[in-house]
């Protein structure tokens, strides 16, 4: 059985006058040799197109009969099955579970002590990692860079596609090092020391220091001083030139290089560091590291406008060879939830993180601002991790809080620096699966509005072909969805519907699959395919069945940037 549906679209260096419709000439044709009734081929052809690609094969019902005829006849041994690349993990949970219990939801761990080693990160990939995250506010550049190095290690050697993401300090108010011991308890009625001295030789019992200047003179005393968010709370009792001394008001664990915030009649003050810029020059040079070692992702901490991410992107492009760095802003401030969409639309990506969010903004707000913040990035079409206390939070949630189907998950400490790193990520894994498995049988297709995000006639038309095809994909019950993509933006297309089936998404550059790794249900293939259709389908399903991936029969629909088209199959 075969059904296809063919947008002709003109080249993307043919500029359309603006009353583009006029130009296009829908004609219906319904015909096919074996099953005249069901097949319908639409083409829709532009009179001003001279797109390279084949007409033969894409506006002719015989040209289209002909290409699937020749798909069912290809051997599948005729092709080299290597030249395909997929994840090791995921090819084997196809080939024993099947299409629909793939996992959709993607898996962001932070690397730390716990995890840096290569056994380590082999360890995480087995279990379904995703993107490895490395926080520059922890380690040296030099650790760092032996984490990348072990990552790609991995994926050369064992056929993963983990991508790395950098995420930088900020310049928020934070401890420094807790000169010796991984943490510090303190205890209630205890007086510590806040200081922005620096100590030579070992500090006296009881010291923190503080990275920012202004810290002794912007706090007063009597404000409240919490860190991480409120782990810890003490008062300001009395400033001694640049230390400060306080009261522990609430006990806790202190961790090195924890947040600092300080409030006063109950708000956050927010005083000269409010001024304190978003990219610090500690950072520009974690950036030119991030740049220089090839990262795919740089995450940028307590992002306040969209103009420091401008800045940054015009900076990344004029440095790196291909410019294929996405940035992802960290939505963790009240400036940031201020200038939500602008930040939202000048980035690749965005992250809920709600560790400092939560010590921003009161605690019950952390729930509806990551509901607006997942819908808006899926409405703009850009990837949204929900990162921070996802554990802690299904211990009355099962699902962490209600993530809103957002793209990825993140582990921080867990991941980090706690003592069962796999056994977190086997626990992410399964509420994952189990909340994705509720949402099709409960068949809760949201009714979200996902508006036109392209800015040309030819993005939305594939904005229409991909919504479409996720809404056929859904009707039909098909086993996968295909996706034929250069830059992956087809694909990401199709991830923003959240359809029912995995999407697999295939695509010539390695950078390009590994960056699509952080997609709600996109299964990147690296594959390199031609701007034929036909032999593109051909290849794949023959290297695709001569791996157990697929198997004659399967339902499939295939979409395509080369050709805007949507074609409807069962596997030869
Ligand atoms: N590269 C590293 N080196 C040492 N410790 C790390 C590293 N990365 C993370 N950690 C530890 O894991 C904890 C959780 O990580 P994360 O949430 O990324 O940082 P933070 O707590 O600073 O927001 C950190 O507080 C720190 O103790
Ligand atoms: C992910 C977060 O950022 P970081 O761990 O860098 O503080 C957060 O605040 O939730
Ligand atoms: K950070
Ligand atoms: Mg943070």
């Amino acid at each position: 059985m075969s059904q296809s549906l063919h947008f002709f679209t003109p080249s993307s260096n043919i500029t359309l006058p603006k009353h583009h419709s006029s130009l296009f000439t829908p004609s219906l044709t319904t015909s096919n040799r074996r099953f005249p009734v069901t097949t319908k081929h639409f083409t829709i052809k532009s009179n001003a197109s001279s797109s390279s690609s084949d007409p033969k094969v894409l506006t002719t019902d015989n040209g289209t009969a002909e290409i699937l005829s020749r798909v069912s006849q290809t051997p599948a041994s005729s092709t080299d099955s290597s030249s395909i690349e997929v994840d090791s993990v995921t090819e084997a949970e196809l080939k024993e579970n099947g299409f629909r219990s793939t996992r959709r939801t993607k898996l962001v761990c932070t690397i730390g002590p716990a995890t840096c080693g290569f056994e380590q990160l082999e360890a995480l990939a087995v279990g379904g990692m995703n993107v490895a995250r490395i926080n520059m506010c922890h380690g040296t550049r030099e650790w760092h860079r032996r984490v990348i190095e072990r990552v790609r290690r991995l994926n050369e050697e064992k056929g993963f596609a983990v991508a790395i993401m950098m995420d930088t300090e900020g310049s928020e108010i934070h401890m420094g090092d807790l000169s010796g011991p991984p943490s510090a308890r303190a205890e209630d009625g205890e007086i510590w020391t806040f200081t922005v001295r620096a100590f030579d030789s070992p500090r006296p019992e009881r010291t923190i220091t503080v990275n920012y200047d202004g810290f002794a003179e912007d706090v007063k005393v009597g404000d409240e001083l919490l860190v991480d968010g409120g782990m810890v709370r003490f008062e300001v009792i009395e400033k001694i030139g640049p230390d400060v001394k306080c009261r522990c008001t609430d006990p806790g664990l202190l961790l090195p290089r924890a947040n600092l915030t300080f409030w006063r009649d109950g708000s956050l003050v927010r005083e000269r560091n409010a001024m304190l810029p978003t990219i610090s020059p500690k950072d520009w040079l974690d950036i030119d590291f991030g740049i220089t070692e090839g990262v795919d992702f740089i995450a940028i901490s307590f992002v306040k406008s969209a103009e420091v991410i401008n800045h940054l992107k015009s900076y990344i492009a004029a440095r790196s060879r291909d410019s294929d760095i996405a940035v992802i802003a960290k939505i963790e401030s009240i400036d940031s939830l201020k200038n939500l969409e602008e930040i939202i639309l000048a980035s690749d990506g965005a992250m809920v993180a709600r560790g400092d969010l939560g010590a921003q903004i009161p605690l019950e707000q952390v729930p509806s601002a990551q509901q607006k913040i997942v819908q808006l990035c899926r409405q703009l079409n850009k990837p949204v991790i929900v990162a921070s206390q996802l554990l802690e939070s299904m211990i009355e949630y099962p699902t962490p809080t209600r993530a809103e189907r957002a793209d990825a998950l993140m582990l921080s400490g867990e991941s980090a620096m706690g003592q069962f790193p796999d056994k977190a990520l086997t626990v992410l894994r399964s509420v994952s699966l189990r909340i994705e498995k509720w949402w099709r049988e409960e068949k809760r297709h949201e009714a979200m509005e996902l508006p036109d995000v392209g800015s040309s006639f030819a993005e939305s038309i594939s904005e229409e072909i991909c919504n479409s095809a996720a809404k056929m994909a859904n009707n039909l019950e098909v086993d996968a969805l295909f996706v034929y993509t250069k830059t992956g933006h087809m694909a990401s297309l199709l991830s923003r519907c959240r359809p029912d089936c995995p999407i697999f998404a295939f695509t010539s550059t390695t950078s390009v699959r590994r960056r699509l790794n952080l997609r709600w249900g996109l299964i990147p293939f690296r594959l390199s395919f031609s701007d034929d259709m036909e032999s593109n389908l051909n290849r794949t399903f023959s290297l695709l069945k001569a791996r157990g991936m697929i198997k004659s029969g399967d339902l499939v629909i295939a979409v395509s940037d080369v050709l805007q088209s949507i074609q409807v199959m069962n596997v030869p």
